[in-house]
């Protein structure tokens, strides 16, 4: 049975580098005559990489700097062949059967443009057209469609090198998708975006996904990108997957407790701490308390700050919020938790 376009299978996936290593003592043997016998040394960058990407879903792929996400992308764009293991998208293996996997996925850079830097965006888009031999009559269609989803009207004859980072951004994401591929890989898709070009560009992602049922795989160091879009999360770390479920399920075993800050009109009341709560310094006037919501509920615990009968305006608390540690905090907790895995 033909697999679905879109759908990935990445098994036990290895990749290494070779480097170049500095000999002790600088670059030159011998008195600092004679070039120094080159030494290599091996990084290696993914080591036994697993995951299947059902079509129709938008994965989030995190981890921390050269954990090796970007060489897992290129292995996944058939830009890099891997050492060893077996990846097929849509039943292709991307870097052996490149020219058909190509016509199928679509990939953005976010600090590289796949556009001619000389030459007027719709120049580009045309070019594109011709590449991936786009029937003239779909292309009228999908180009219509994106210049208008991603408002390219007014800049579409100006050359990319003018473009804003957000005007760019919207234009790489309309070349990638100018071939109606299933598959679209983003990498780093609103690096350096400010705050509203990054939620047009997440609504855009996000309508894509839902209105044409294309695949999404993301790489970002944005958690807002996540929590936005990744109906799950693969958390790759040391070339390992570390992780790989939908994000509430990491935070639940990650950094499950939530914060409660009470506000009173006078001092904070003492009050005896039952298990699972733990008080933080706070003003006079607060009372920050850290608990576990598997422990403690969080109508019991503000039953222990005003209980029943407590008249308004003496020891009832005036305000009180309840967070949870934003995706930031489970994040990095995660990261640091994993920092020493070989
Ligand atoms: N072309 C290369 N030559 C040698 N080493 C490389 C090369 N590309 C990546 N590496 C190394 O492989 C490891 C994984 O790098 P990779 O770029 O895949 O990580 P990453 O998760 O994308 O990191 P970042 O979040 O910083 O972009 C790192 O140790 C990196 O130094």
């Amino acid at each position: 049975m033909p697999s679905s376009p879109a759908r990935i299978v990445v098994e036990d996936l290895c990749k290494s580098y070779r480097v170049a290593a500095s000999p002790p003592g600088g670059r030159r043997g011998l008195a600092g005559w004679l070039p120094a016998r080159r030494s290599w040394r091996t990084i290696a960058a993914l080591r036994g990489v697993a995951f299947t990407i059902e079509p129709g879903t938008i994965t989030g792929l995190i981890g921390p700097n050269g954990a090796g996400k970007s060489t897992l992308i290129k292995i996944l764009s058939g830009i890099l062949r891997p050492d060893s293991g077996r990846v097929t998208v849509g039943g292709l293996v991307p870097w052996a059967q490149r020219l058909r996997h190509v016509a199928r996925i679509g990939v953005v850079f976010g600090q590289r443009s796949q556009l001619w830097w000389d030459l007027p965006v719709d120049d580009g888009f045309a070019l594109l057209r011709d590449i991936y031999r786009v029937p003239p009559a779909l292309y009228r269609t999908r180009r219509a469609r994106l210049v208008e989803t991603l408002r390219l009207a007014d800049f579409l004859d100006q050359p990319v090198r003018q473009l804003s980072l957000g005007q760019r951004m919207r234009a790489e994401l309309a070349a990638a998708l100018l071939h109606a591929p299933p598959l679209l890989i983003l990498d780093e898709p609103t690096i350096g975006l400010d705050a509203p070009s990054k939620l047009a560009i997440r609504a855009f992602i996000r309508d894509l996904n839902r209105q044409d049922g294309t695949t999404i795989l993301l790489t970002t160091h944005d958690m807002h990108d996540i929590e936005a879009l990744a109906e799950r999360v693969i958390v790759i770390g040391h070339g390992r997957v570390l992780a790989d479920s939908p994000f509430e399920t990491l935070r639940a075993t990650t950094l499950s407790g939530r914060r409660l800050i009470a506000t009173f009109d006078g001092p904070a009341p003492a009050i005896a701490l039952p298990a699972g709560v733990s008080r933080l310094p706070a003003a006079d006037r607060v009372l920050a308390l850290d608990f576990d919501p598997a422990r403690i509920g969080a109508a019991d615990l503000l039953r222990l700050l005003a209980p029943p009968g407590t008249p308004a305006g003496t020891a009832a608390p005036a305000d009180v919020t309840i967070t949870r540690p934003s995706i930031e905090d489970v994040i990095s907790r995660f990261y640091e938790r994993h920092a020493s895995t070989p």
